[in-house]
């Protein structure tokens, strides 16, 4: 989403270029009108541009509006790249007064000079924005490989629960690691296909393995954007406790993430190979292989249910016949 965005040049950086470039310009009788041309040409070029790599914040995905507005703030931003744009307008338009200045004066060098005055001081005066912009670049550069168009079953549990073994069973690899806002072990990633669809599994290390009441505010906001996945949530459990939080304090977790993340939730137990259950859920274990499947299949199916109500299917965007 964000990865190709450019580096952000100071604006000293940009006037140096600009000024360096329009010396080279022309040896010729009009060689102030084209040092005016060349630097004013090179400065508005390098800042439209540098606005035009940004995304429309208006139509990307939901999952990453959240995630930028965290870790930017998407507001600010829009400040940020709209005095920019207003720099490249007031660059062009002090190009376009001082090359009229220069028709039949007899010393364009000093209207060339002032016109250089002033463009230095606009950009002096976009500093700050450039500035911004360079290190929202850097932070957003690290959204996560998460794709919001695909159905998603998102891992959540206490650690050592068995989360990432689960992926591995299903995903038949180890989970490419994302880095996610806010967290330090980022999220990870896992693909598999069932028919012509391709389904995508994310891990939440860090994310939905502790109460929501120890989190703060941005933290919490960070996590929120998981509810704009098209997504369902399996949420397993450790009955055998091996993983070090007791049954209870799992299913605390559980009645706390529910009602908050806003998605369907499917509850398994996991590693009965070491322990009987007979509580809420599914059981499974990803050590012998017992259940996964039959998870699997519960996703998908929870998966497709959540599709059809969310009207993304052909199934349910088929026009009715209106009754006689
Ligand atoms: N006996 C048994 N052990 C299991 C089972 N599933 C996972 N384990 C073990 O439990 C430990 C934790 O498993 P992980 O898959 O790393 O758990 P996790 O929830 O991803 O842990 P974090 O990455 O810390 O969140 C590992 O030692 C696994 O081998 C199971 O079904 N039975």
């Amino acid at each position: 989403m964000f990865e190709r965005l450019p580096t952000v040049p100071t604006s000293q950086e940009l006037v140096d270029r600009a000024f360096r470039r329009s010396t080279r310009a022309s040896s010729s009788r009009r060689k102030d009108e084209a040092m005016l041309m060349t630097a004013g040409n090179i400065l508005s070029d390098n800042l439209t541009n540098l606005v035009r790599k940004y995304p429309s914040f208006a139509n990307i995905p939901p999952f990453y509006y959240d995630l930028a507005d965290v870790v930017v703030g998407v507001d600010e931003m829009r400040i940020h790249l709209s005095r920019v744009s207003w720099a490249a307008d007031q660059i062009r338009t002090i190009t376009k007064e001082h090359l009229a200045e220069m028709k039949g004066a007899k010393d364009r060098t000093s209207i060339r000079r002032s016109s250089f005055g002033r463009m230095a001081s606009v950009m002096k005066s976009i500093e700050k924005d450039l500035l911004f912009l360079n290190d929202a670049r850097q932070k957003l550069r690290f959204m996560p490989t998460v794709d919001p168009d695909l159905p998603t079953i998102i891992v959540a549990g206490y650690p050592n629960v068995g989360k990432s073994s689960f992926m591995t069973a299903v995903t038949g690899a180890r989970p490419e690691i994302a880095s996610y806002p806010f967290t330090t072990k980022g999220v990870g990633v896992g693909h598999f296909t069932r028919g012509h669809q391709r389904y995508q599994v994310v891990d939440t290390p860090g994310l939905l393995d502790r109460p929501l009441g120890e989190r703060n505010e941005i933290e919490l906001q960070a996590i929120a954007a998981l509810r704009h996945l098209r997504g369902a949530v399996l949420y397993i459990l450790d009955p055998s406790e091996h993983c070090g939080f007791s049954l209870e304090e799992q299913l605390r977790l559980l009645e706390d993430i529910q009602p908050w993340l806003r998605l369907p939730v499917q509850v398994v137990a996991n590693k009965v190979d070491l322990a009987p259950y007979d509580g809420r859920g599914m059981t499974m274990s990803t050590l012998s292989g017992t259940g996964v499947a039959e998870v699997l299949d519960k996703m998908v199916e929870i998966l497709e249910v959540a599709e059809v109500e969310e009207g993304r299917t052909e199934e349910s965007n088929c026009v009715r016949p209106t009754p006689p």
